[in-house]
């Protein structure tokens, strides 16, 4: 690439993280929502009273996602353009969202990476950064980016999750987050029953308000996986992005995984990919798991080779059985007891 072309590509790419950062706002202060409820068009007024944005803010919002085509304005009046629909209509948002919280999420991991870089260190905390008013929203990214994977590419391949169901026994989903991908699970066998574990209390809130109509069948406890005494009926524990959270932990995560050890245990593994090889890195779609591998520096974990999670199953004790998701990226590791 030429410096003409960096630089022209650079402005392209700045513009459209400023057209993210202003659907961003439109999601985080409530304005694409109130107008798609409103289901035509409302006036300032009108929408300042349904947000409770301040007036000046929304004025100026409302001309901002007017230039980057998100609403229309006809006769003083507001409404969603079919370009601002995508992102709040449930067919598009499981795509439009992750990018709208990407955009804000890295420059503020980008910050921490600066502030830790000078005297190095790490804080141990998820998400790796402290801003209340976005962290909240890391969870709700992780679903819309990771659960139509694991509805298409993932659950037809986990067959054994049906006599899971049959025998009484519990998925226990270890670093669950916002509870989604037990949530998927639970919907689809209508008897199994699960528990998720996260130390982060934020994602604990988000998961039990989102499962009241699992009634009995879920618990979503905020704890430490370390610390939590489990039933010994677990029959499948879950890792989804977690393992390389745990690896400083390694050990005494072989030993907690091996106390649960009976015939039929199963435990998955989904897993972002380190190359064994670093030129992959300059493959186009591994460029984000250089960044990641970067940015978990700042919460003292590295993403982990596909020989690192073999040999660490198999020294739980289990077979493993892997494969790859079409995306080329992550890796999912299912090791069995039998
Ligand atoms: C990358 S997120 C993955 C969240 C979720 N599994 C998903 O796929 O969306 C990692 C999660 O692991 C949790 N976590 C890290 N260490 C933990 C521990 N010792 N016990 C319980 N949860 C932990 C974090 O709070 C965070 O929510």
């Amino acid at each position: 690439m030429n410096f003409e072309q960096l630089f022209t590509q650079g402005n392209k790419l700045i513009c459209s993280l400023q057209g993210l950062n202003v659907a961003y706002l439109g999601i985080s202060m409530g304005i694409f929502e109130a107008l798609h409820r409103s289901g035509g068009s409302l006036s300032l007024e009108s929408l300042q009273e349904k947000t409770g944005v301040d007036p000046e803010y929304l004025k100026r919002f409302c001309l901002a996602a007017y230039a980057f085509g998100f609403i229309e304005r006809k006769d003083s009046l507001y409404f969603l353009s079919s370009l601002g629909s995508l992102f709040v209509e449930e067919q598009t948002k499981s795509k439009t969202l992750p990018l709208v919280f990407q955009s804000v999420f890295y420059p503020l991991i980008t910050t921490q990476i600066s502030k830790f870089s000078k005297a190095g260190g790490h804080i141990h905390a998820f998400p790796p950064f402290e801003d209340p008013e976005v962290f909240p929203y890391m969870w709700t990214m992780m679903e819309y980016k990771f659960s139509s994977l694991f509805q298409q590419e993932i659950l037809p391949r986990l067959s054994f999750i049906e006599e899971i169901e049959r025998q009484g026994g519990i998925v226990v989903d270890v670093g669950c987050g916002n509870g989604w991908l037990l949530r998927r699970l639970l919907s689809q066998f209508e008897k199994l029953r699960g528990i998720g574990i996260d130390s982060n209390q934020e994602g604990i809130a988000q998961a039990q308000a989102a499962s009241s109509s699992f009634k009995e069948r879920v618990q979503f406890v905020a704890a430490d996986f370390f610390e939590y005494p489990l039933p010994q009926e677990v029959s499948l524990f879950t890792f989804s992005r977690v393992l390389h959270h745990l690896w400083s932990e390694r050990s005494k995560l072989v030993q907690k995984l091996k106390s649960y050890l009976k015939p039929h245990l199963r435990v998955l593994v989904w897993e972002p990919i380190w190359p064994a090889d670093i030129e992959q890195l300059r493959e186009e779609n591994m460029k984000s798991v250089a960044f990641q591998n970067l940015h978990e520096n700042v919460e003292g974990n590295f993403l982990l080779e596909e020989k690192e999670i073999k040999t660490f199953l198999e020294e739980c004790g289990l077979t493993v059985q892997q494969f790859m998701l079409e995306n080329g990226i992550d890796s999912i590791f299912v090791g069995s007891k039998d």
